[in-house]
């Protein structure tokens, strides 16, 4: 049966490799690379160097120069390494141009984040959302697949080869069919998913969604928020599904709060698709807290790469509070002043020593309250009028008939309050 292998199973040692085309990208090509750095380390590959490369005269076959490609495979070797891993997306063929003449393992990005959360991917939707991205990358580099199954076997004869193009064409069909089953079972479990999201939406309680770049501190901050214990690690991508919690604010109000899978710089675009779904939730909620990790050097960057995928995903026009955390590792004042210069809107917090969670509070509570009030009015069925007016342009908390009075509960815009004031009781 056709599979998609584990790359830690496979190779131990990486050599990392930015290829970066303007002088001037050499910054963020380092930046970069660090964070792959993490990321392969995730997967248990060790990083043996990180290297920025400066293309000058691409090849079309090798992304780098050919004379560099070759150059860059014996340092490899030198170092002892097994794999080569790209911080820049391959094409099939260059991956495959790479591996046939370096003999080595050679992964992308792309590759390297798709095995991640293939890790940690944990519900059913999202095993299978990270099933289907898998197979759809595998698909084209099937015959490299082929590649590494020979050399396991110790392959390499013609036998071995001759054996792997037929079975190749069987994988081929074998794939195609379990990408139609995978996508067949995914329709299943959002059919679910709908229908719970639609029970949610009869209760008619605000609900914002926690966005951010992996590793900001989401998951803790709903923790921190809703009293709950959602799984939060200093790993970069910890969250893969989304969790959704009641949270309740100071002055009594509920609220729903998700905690939402991160965001990291060239996510693939097949990976975004494929969990369009759970993203779903952020473009469905009515208001964002997009959090960045002030602590980190690319707080800004990373701010900009959320607002990005934000706007690619269809969100790009929510009500958003944005706050700043771990504000207790900033040691750097100068970085914290000119975040603080270049978004004089944003609150700063630290989720840990809770400092500036009540600004946070406050915030919250502007953005969703403020044009609306709360009242609890008793209304005579002459005027039931007003019963049909909160339904129509606000929410009816509860509604319960005492004789000829209803009691209604309900969040309304405040412009419509004097109408109902006249009718008004206290709780
Ligand atoms: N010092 C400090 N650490 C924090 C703070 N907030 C979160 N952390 C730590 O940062 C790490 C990441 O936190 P998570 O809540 O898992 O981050 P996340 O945004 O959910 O990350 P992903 O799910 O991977 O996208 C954890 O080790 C937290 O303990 C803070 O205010 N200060
Ligand atoms: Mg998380």
């Amino acid at each position: 049966m056709f599979d998609i292998q584990d790359k830690p199973n496979m190779v131990e040692r990486a050599l990392l490799i930015g290829a970066f085309f303007k002088r001037d990208d050499l910054a963020n090509a380092t930046d970069l690379l660090e964070e792959l750095k993490d990321l392969v380390e995730t997967l248990g590959i060790s990083v043996a160097e990180t290297l920025p490369v400066h293309v000058r005269d691409m090849s079309p076959r090798y992304l780098t120069g050919s004379g560099k490609a070759e150059e860059l495979m014996e340092h490899a070797k030198e170092l002892g390494c097994d794999c080569i891993i790209f911080d820049n997306e391959l094409s099939p063929g260059q991956q495959r141009a790479w591996e046939e003449e370096s003999k080595l393992c050679v992964i992308d990005r792309q590759e390297v984040i798709l095995d991640i959360f293939n890790l940690r991917a944990k519900t059913r939707e999202a095993r299978l959302q990270v099933a289907l991205a898998r197979m759809e990358y595998s698909m084209p580099r099937l015959t490299r697949m082929w590649a590494h199954l020979d050399r396991q076997r110790g392959g390499g004869t013609g036998a071995a080869r001759g054996e792997g193009e037929a079975q190749l064409e069987i994988d081929r069909r074998l794939a195609n069919k379990r990408i139609d089953k995978l996508k067949a079972d995914l329709v299943e479990v959002r059919k679910q998913r709908d229908t719970q999201r639609k029970e949610r939406s009869r209760v008619p309680v605000p609900h914002g969604a926690i966005v951010g770049y992996t590793n900001a501190g989401k998951s803790s901050l709903l923790n921190a928020l809703t009293e709950s214990d959602v799984l939060a690690e200093d790993k970069l991508f910890a969250t893969l599904d989304t969790s959704t919690r009641r949270m309740t604010m100071p002055d009594g109000q509920h609220i729903l709060l998700t905690d939402t899978v991160g965001f990291v710089r060239n996510l693939p675009h097949d990976l975004v698709q494929s969990f369009r779904a759970t993203l779903e939730e952020t473009t469905l909620a009515d208001f964002l807290i997009h959090l960045v990790d002030a602590s980190h050097p690319s707080a800004a960057t990373f701010y900009q790469t959320t607002t990005d995928v934000l706007r690619e995903i269809g969100a790009g026009d929510k009500k958003v509070v944005l706050a700043f955390n771990k504000v207790d590792l900033v040691t750097d004042q100068t970085q914290l002043n000119a975040l603080r210069h270049q978004f004089s809107d944003a609150v700063f917090i630290s989720v840990k020593t809770g400092e500036g969670m009540d600004a946070l509070l406050h915030r919250i509570h502007e953005l969703i309250f403020d044009r609306v009030t709360r009242l609890n009015v008793q209304l005579p069925m002459h005027r039931l009028d007003l019963l049909a007016l909160a339904h129509a342009e606000g929410k009816v908390l509860s509604e319960e008939y005492e004789g000829e009075l209803a009691n209604v509960e309900c969040l309304i815009p405040k412009r419509l309050a004097s109408r109902f004031e006249p009718f008004a009781v206290t709780p």
